[in-house]
């Protein structure tokens, strides 16, 4: 982009920064390649001329809106087909998902989100090898999702009371929904798009409840789409956000499947009724963990588009001016007059000198809202927080890859301590990344309110994530239930898993002993995380492992990552993780004090460098979320956009009001007019 069309603030922001943004990029993807692959996905998908809208998705009904995603949804999912296939030929080509690229087609969710999330991977985890290779091979016309939470039951998943009852005469499953609170409810693209879906029920045979298991379901005929009989399904209607995912709800009427539907992996049902258990019943949601693991990467990314929005308007937004002065004092003649007289005329020099620095500063240009340190506050700790989460759930991903092969051999000595870290790193960073999508909503002032800037949409989508794929608090107590046990090996002086070591050192070591630097916070929080686990055993604590986790991991990578990049990138990747290491500290002064030997000229000090470290990221913040390096058609926001004219595209979205394209409603003469001439009488 020529950059006559640039917003001279933006274009000045830009000319300050002190790293190469390019390379910041090619760290964010991964990789130089990564990032050409990513731009040719970028292109190839976003030059689809039938993927643009005429009218923003904002203006149409619940139900077109739900028929043009599922137009675009389409095209995409047509796009990824050819780009696997293409992928298989040729691994440097192809249409990767990956990218985030539905963001820049479907502005809210996909009504397909849940296929290629939950229905494909559970299929790849948790079918037998003889059933992937019929259900996953090329041409399978199922398009599904994963139905399990119910009307009555999301959290408690023994709770749930869809059942699945084996009759050995036929070698079917009857799949049956025995009331109102067994309907599934929730499962996204359940309503009007999915022809199967994964259902979990529980398991009965010969009278016999063995839990819940998933089992392959078709619910709509391939050729007319129509619900199958016995098979009750519809939209469960407008929420928060995901308005285009299509969640549906559905009920079973005594509805048959074959055997060989039941995913048989992990437990099986041979043909006369004997039942095999898995190794471990817990593999069953297998799927479960895999989303929680993901969706620590996927907030980091929302939270990088929200950020990107926010610190590029506030570069390019001006606002307030101190107030100009007062006018003169008079004079009198008595001794008591001049004491008053003497301290009045010194008075008035000081208020005219005084006024005229004000005035100076007043006749100054508007200072651009980045500048306040309020502002660098609100919104740098969401640029820090989106690189901690990137960089911890790419972690979190390896760990998890390591341990799903460890599955595979028979060995599952790892696998609670991934469940816990899934469990609070999913909690704790859905969380966070949804308080900092807002905080970069109010730091747009009015115009972040708009559905224009894009950030309501955001934040209906990170703020699902706190309670999809296991409930925030549920998700907190099942990694506390983990700690307890850790802390009771401890103390009885057995080893420990890696992630939860610290407790040994804590138990040994008593109270942390505090220092100002990276490690002395980490140290604070895992003595924070081992005080709170020693002292309220079974009672509720909260964030604390989690957030020991994220410090370490974030600041170990970073140093092993500054030592790879140019010094004057290392430099800005140790400002943004000290910040966040400083900015927790800080918001959690009050455990550190209860479980360190922290001061308050510690926590002076800490606030100090907190404030420099504001300052020292300042001038290059544009270039830091430039870095982030999300097309304007991906952001989707009048506020965010690379060329910085805000008040130009508020205005140009505001004229594609459907009320704007008449100078009088016709409401005007049915129901303002009769008003008005009753008013006059
Ligand atoms: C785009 C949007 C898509 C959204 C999709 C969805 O939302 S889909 C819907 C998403 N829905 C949800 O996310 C529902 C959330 N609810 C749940 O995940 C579970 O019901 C629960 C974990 C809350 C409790 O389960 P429970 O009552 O059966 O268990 P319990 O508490 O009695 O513990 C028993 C033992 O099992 C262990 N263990 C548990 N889970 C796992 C695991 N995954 N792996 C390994 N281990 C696990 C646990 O640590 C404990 O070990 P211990 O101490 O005995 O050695
Ligand atoms: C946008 C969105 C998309 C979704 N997509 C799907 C999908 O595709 N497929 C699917 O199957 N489901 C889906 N869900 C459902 C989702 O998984 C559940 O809503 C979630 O697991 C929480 O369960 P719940 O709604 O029953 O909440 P509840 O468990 O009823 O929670 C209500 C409150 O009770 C508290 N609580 C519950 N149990 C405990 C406990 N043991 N201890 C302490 N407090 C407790 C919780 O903390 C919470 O405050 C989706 C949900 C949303 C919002």
């Amino acid at each position: 982009m020529s950059e006559v069309n640039i917003n001279e603030d933006l274009v000045k922001e830009r000319k300050k920064c002190t790293f190469d943004v390019e390379e910041l990029i090619h760290l964010v993807d991964g990789g130089k390649h990564n990032t050409l692959e990513r731009k040719k996905v970028e292109q190839y998908v976003l030059s689809i001329k039938e993927l643009k809208d005429d009218v923003p998705e904002e203006y149409l009904s619940h139900k077109e809106r739900y028929e043009n995603s599922v137009r675009k949804g389409s095209i995409l999912f047509m796009v990824l087909m050819k780009g696997i296939l293409e992928r298989k030929r040729n691994k440097d080509e192809g249409i990767s998902y990956n990218y985030k690229i539905i963001n820049g087609v479907v502005k809210d969710v996909t009504p397909f989100m849940l296929h290629f999330g939950m229905f494909l991977p559970t299929l790849a985890s948790q079918a037998s090898p003889e059933q992937q290779r019929e259900w996953l091979k090329k041409g399978s016309q199922m398009i599904g999702t994963y139905a399990q939470t119910e009307l009555g039951h999301g959290t408690f998943l023994r709770g749930l009371e869809t059942t699945a009852t084996y009759d050995a005469d036929t070698e079917e499953f009857i799949i049956h929904s025995p009331n109102l609170t067994s309907y599934k409810w929730w499962p996204g693209g359940l309503a009007q798009t999915v022809n199967h879906c994964i259902v979990m029920a529980q398991l009965y045979i010969k009278g016999k409840n063995h839990g819940i298991h998933p089992f392959l379901v078709q619910i709509r005929d391939i050729e007319t789409h129509m619900p199958l009989p016995g098979i009750k399904v519809g939209d469960i209607g407008p929420k928060l956000g995901f308005q285009t995912a299509n969640n549906g709800f559905l009920g079973f009427d005594n509805y048959r499947i074959p055997r060989m539907n039941m995913l048989m992996k992990n437990s099986q049902v041979l043909k006369d009724g004997t039942y095999v258990k898995a190794k471990n019943d817990k593999l069953t949601y297998g799927t479960m963990v895999f989303v929680r693991v993901t969706i620590v990467a996927d907030v980091a990314y929302e939270l990088a588009r929200a950020a990107t929005i926010a610190v590029r308007y506030a570069a390019v937004r001006h606002q307030s001016k101190p107030k100009p002065n007062e006018p003169e004092p008079q004079i009198l003649d008595y001794l008591t007059q001049q004491h008053k007289l003497f301290i009045a005329v010194s008075t008035s020099h000081a208020f005219r000198i005084v006024g005229r620095w004000l005035w100076s500063t007043y006749t100054k240009p508007e200072p651009q809202i980045l500048d306040y340190v309020t502002q660098q506050h609100k919104l740098f700790i969401a640029v820090s927080t989106s690189h901690a989460f990137r960089i911890v759930g790419r972690w979190l991903w390896s760990t998890y890859t390591k341990v799903v092969a460890d599955i595979r051999h028979g060995n599952m000595d790892h696998l609670p301590e991934l469940h816990a870290l899934a469990c609070c790193l999913k909690a704790v960073c859905s969380k966070d990344a949804s308080v900092c999508v807002e905080q970069c909503r109010f730091a747009c002032g009015g115009h972040g309110y708009m559905q224009s800037s894009n950030l309501p949409i955001i934040y209906g989508i990170v703020t699902a994530t706190v309670t999809y794929e296991g409930e925030h608090t549920v998700m907190l107590l099942q990694t506390a239930r983990y700690l307890v046990k850790a802390y009771k090996q401890a103390s009885e002086g057995k080893s420990l898993t890696p992630t939860v070591a610290y407790m040994a050192k804590y138990l040994k070591n008593g109270s942390h002993c505090w220092q100002n630097t990276p490690e002395g916070i980490i140290g604070g929080f895992q003595a924070v995380a081992a005080g709170k686990t020693k002292e309220a055993c079974e009672s509720l604590f909260r964030h604390a492992h989690a957030r020991a986790v994220l410090c370490e991991m974030f600041w170990k990578e970073i140093q092993r990552i500054s030592s790879t990049v140019s010094p004057s990138l290392a430099i800005v990747l140790e400002q943004l993780a000290e910040l966040y290491l400083k900015y927790w500290a800080l918001e959690k002064r009050g455990d550190m004090l209860m479980y360190s030997n922290i001061t308050k000229e510690d926590i002076s000090s800490l606030q100090r460098r907190y404030v420099e470290l504001l300052a020292l990221i300042r001038p290059n913040a544009v270039g830091i979320v430039d870095a982030f390096d999300i097309r304007d058609e991906i952001l989707c926001s009048t506020l965010g956009a690379y060329d910085g004219r805000v008040y130009e595209r508020l205005m140009e979205e505001a004229m594609k009001s459907p009320l704007n394209k008449e100078p009088v409603n016709q409401s005007f003469h049915k129901y303002i007019k009769p008003l008005l001439i009753q008013a006059k009488l």
